[in-house]
């Protein structure tokens, strides 16, 4: 039996941690679940794993988890110091599936523990890849990528000769907007961009891949988790995602990693790491999926696939403004305040206008998250007086 504790519990990736949970039972001892503000799914998710202990961080959201759960013997507890103080917690296996630099603490605070970090929050690896894996390094735990593009890397990866790889190749769905004309994209709305073609996911990851700023983040996270640097990582479109990316050898084999659209697999794999286990999703089959197509990827028309780019080649606190702004954007976005075409723009002018600030330090990036996030806010208010 693996103790496991999920960040994020009531999102997209941890409930599908949850399904797996609930398909082998006697294999898991579930100790902590958190969420923001889901307080009733929470206690439900809870009641079905038979956690030990649930966090709510927002504080207001307190006294309905205590009533949802009476008479359970669930500890309860609520706030963000409670949900850092949750990854101190021993357990073998950790999701970090926390969205947004919002995971960032908890994700940090694991990996100095120690155990398992079954990592789907690319956001705090973009932001503090090198803290996390330096912490990783100190404790001793396992860093293991559950992001699929990454986790269909790490499968095939030669870690212990890494010279022999000349690149990696990370597909791309292309998202719902994948043939679309930049004018026709001016007047997308939420709900279209949010209707991924392939996989079903949270609101905020839904627009990153539809703007392909989801691609960015990811060339970003890869160049945190594998010993590559950037030139060595491309983009491939593959509309049907069955193609989770590729490892090219400098013989020129391509090694890949191959499996229905479901976020289960890799999950499984990160979370029974080193074992391998059944899982509940589909498995795929070659004939009924027939046709497996590729295109390149049109920065021209996904400006977010340049702007991080250029990100990841300056390095600093590039990444850290980019994801600050992407978030402020995606949830402006999402409230219609802004246009779909003004996420990117939106990032572009906050990276021109806060310049490098200092990043090294985890103190350092909290400061430059929040001072990217009041600028992109402030140049978005601006932008709302003027229309
Ligand atoms: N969904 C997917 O298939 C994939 C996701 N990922 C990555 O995994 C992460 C999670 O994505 P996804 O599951 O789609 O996201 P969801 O939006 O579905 O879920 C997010 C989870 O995080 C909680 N949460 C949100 N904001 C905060 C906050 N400020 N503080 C603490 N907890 C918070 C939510 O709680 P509540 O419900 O209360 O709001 C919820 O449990 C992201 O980083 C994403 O990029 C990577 C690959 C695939
Ligand atoms: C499932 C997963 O890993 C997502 O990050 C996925 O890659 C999103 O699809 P896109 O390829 O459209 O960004
Ligand atoms: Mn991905």
């Amino acid at each position: 039996m693996r103790s496991v504790t999920i960040f994020g519990a009531t999102g997209s990736v941890g409930e599908a941690a949850l399904a797996l949970i609930a398909h082998d039972p006697a294999r898991w001892q579930v100790d902590t679940l958190t969420a923001n503000t889901n307080a009733k799914r929470l206690a439900e998710l809870a009641g079905q794993c038979g956690a030990r202990h649930v966090v709510i961080c927002d504080e207001s959201k307190r006294d309905e988890l205590v009533q949802a759960l009476a008479g359970t013997g669930v500890e309860v507890s609520a706030g963000r110091a409670a949900l850092v103080e949750a990854a101190s917690r021993p357990v073998e296996v950790t999701l970090a599936a926390i969205v947004g630099a919002a995971g960032l603490l908890p994700t940090l605070r694991a990996a100095e523990r120690g155990g398992i970090i079954a990592i789907a929050n690319k956001e705090a690896l973009v932001c503090a890849g090198p803290l996390i894996l330096a912490a990783a390094a100190r404790s001793g735990a396992r860093l293991l990528p559950v992001d699929s593009e990454h986790n269909a890397i790490f499968q095939v990866f030669d870690f212990e000769r890494p010279e022999r790889v000349a690149r990696i190749i990370l597909t791309a769905s292309g998202g719902p907007f994948r043939q679309m004309s930049t004018e026709d994209m001016r007047s997308v709305t939420p709900e279209q961009a949010v209707a991924h073609p392939v996989w079903s996911m949270g609101a905020k990851i839904s627009v990153d891949s539809a703007t392909l700023m989801n691609k960015g983040l990811e060339m970003i996270e890869a160049e945190r988790l594998f010993p590559i640097a950037e030139p060595q990582i491309d983009i491939v479109v593959h509309p049907q995602s069955i193609v989770h990316s590729f490892v090219e050898y400098v013989d020129g084999s391509l090694l890949a990693q191959l499996g229905t659209p479901d976020m289960k697999t890799p999950i499984a794999y990160a979370m029974a790491y080193p074992d391998r286990i059944e899982t509940p999703a589909e498995k795929l089959d070659m004939i009924a999926a027939a046709k497996l197509t590729f295109e390149a990827a049109d920065e021209r028309r996904f400006p977010a696939l340049r702007l991080a780019r250029a990100a990841l080649r300056a390095g600093g606190s590039s990444p850290v403004v980019l994801n600050a702004s992407n978030e402020v954007a995606v949830e402006r976005f999402l409230d219609r305040r802004i246009g779909f075409l003004d996420i990117p723009a939106l990032c572009e002018e906050t990276l021109a206008a806060v310049g490098n600030c200092p990043a090294g330090h985890l103190d350092e990036v909290v400061d430059c998250d929040a001072r990217a996030r009041s600028v992109a806010a402030r140049i978005a208010d601006e932008w709302e007086k003027r229309a």
